[in-house]
């Protein structure tokens, strides 16, 4: 009988299955355009979305909430490691985005291909006791070999970069695609949004407000000093005492390392990650789409100091990072701080780009 929506029925219903297990449509001779053409009628209008590392701490949640943004049409699901599951069970919710799981190496490029937006929580987390440079040899691989999947699959996509060291992985992304020769330093992002959202949160409880009226502005980098609160320049305009300067500024750049401890040896921040992941990426599509005026911290190429590399607020555009904003008037703390920061930034910068380049 044939079936309103095209095709009889037998064959609808395994298209339905097949797009859940891209193993199937290759099994029947598919294409991988084919494959990217076969979606399941009702998906919307909207953005093409990779998450690499799908199936982790981060990456389920992540998935989750990128399930439930309006502005996604297609979510690609990619691990090395229990993309099935995953997949299935975001599948089933009734959102327009259509999704797709990927599993292993084998279905990198499949995964990768035709995405407007690439997101990265691949690799391993943090144990109590470690620094997020002790990641590096593991994640630094991992990282290299996925922007090499992106490189020639969509080379055009934006992407945010939230396996750690981030200091280090950026640099690493940055070099793989200058020697693909896809380097656009404006579709490179380092995802330091969970900086902010501590930062807001823990000023709010400080001054007895909504986290939700508070905006801290954190720039530097991810780790340690290099996590650098502007508290002079929050919004609402507000001062503090040299104690609560202290506190706050070494409570954000141990937000990290607080949780690392509570979990014990179960990992790092996942959940509060994806909410800011998911803040930071929903802000590079409103960008993409052209909304005016989003504005957020991240860690990008940039000249706003002598580093190549460095976090500070930039406006996402349809080209993906179209301003990168100045320091503005640092106090003298700040300043100190800034000195710091740039110092050991230097150091895993240089580290991610020499892995890359040997
Ligand atoms: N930028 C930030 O603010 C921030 C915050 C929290 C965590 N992180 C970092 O994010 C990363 C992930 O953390 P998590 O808690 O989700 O870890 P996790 O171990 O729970 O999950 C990592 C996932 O990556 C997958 N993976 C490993 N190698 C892969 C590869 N080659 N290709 C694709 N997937 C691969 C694993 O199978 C796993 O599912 C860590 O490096 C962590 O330090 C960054
Ligand atoms: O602290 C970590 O290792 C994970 C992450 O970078 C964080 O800030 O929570």
């Amino acid at each position: 009988m044939k079936q309103h929506g095209g095709g009889d029925a037998s064959h609808r219903i395994a298209r339905i299955s097949a797009h859940l297990d891209p193993h199937k449509l290759q099994m029947e001779g598919k294409t991988s355009l084919e494959l990217q053409n076969c979606r399941a009628k009702g998906g919307s209008s909207g953005f093409k979305v990779a998450i690499l590392g799908a199936s982790g701490g981060i990456g389920q949640p992540l998935s989750l909430l990128m399930k439930m943004n309006p502005l996604v049409s297609v979510l690609h699901l990619y691990d090395v490691a229990n993309t099935p599951g995953v997949t299935s069970d975001v599948s089933h919710m009734d959102t327009g985005a259509v999704v797709r799981g990927f599993l292993g190496s084998q279905q990198l490029e499949n995964a990768l291909t035709g995405m407007d937006l690439v997101i990265i929580p691949a690799g391993v987390p943090r144990k109590p006791g470690m620094t997020r440079d002790d990641l590096f040899n593991i994640n630094a691989g991992i990282v290299k070999t996925l922007c090499e999947g992106i490189s020639k699959c969509c080379p055009d996509a934006i992407v945010n970069i939230i396996s750690n060291p981030v200091n280090s992985t950026v640099p690493i992304a940055a070099e793989v695609f200058k020697k693909a020769g896809t380097y656009d330093p404006k579709k490179l992002l380092g995802v330091t949004m969970l900086d902010v959202v501590r930062a807001n949160t823990f000023v709010a409880e400080v001054l007895g407000l909504d986290p939700r009226e508070v905006d801290v502005p954190v720039v530097g980098g991810h780790a340690g000093v290099t996590i650098l609160p502007l508290l002079s320049q929050i919004k609402p305009p507000c001062s503090f005492t040299s104690e609560e300067t202290a506190y706050l500024t070494s409570r954000i750049q141990n937000g990290g390392t607080e949780v690392v401890e509570a979990k014990a040896g179960a990992g790092s921040a996942t959940l509060s990650m994806a909410y800011a992941a998911v803040k930071f990426a929903d802000a590079c599509l409103r960008g993409l789409r052209g909304d005016a005026d989003v504005i957020k911290c991240a860690f990008v190429p940039s000249v706003v100091t002598e580093l190549p590399f460095f976090a500070s607020k930039v406006r996402l555009g349809r080209n993906g990072v179209e301003e990168i904003y100045t320091l503005g008037p640092l106090n003298e703390f700040e300043r100190a701080g800034l000195e710091m920061a740039k110092k050991e930034l230097a150091g895993s910068i240089e580290k991610g780009i020499s892995f890359a380049t040997k």
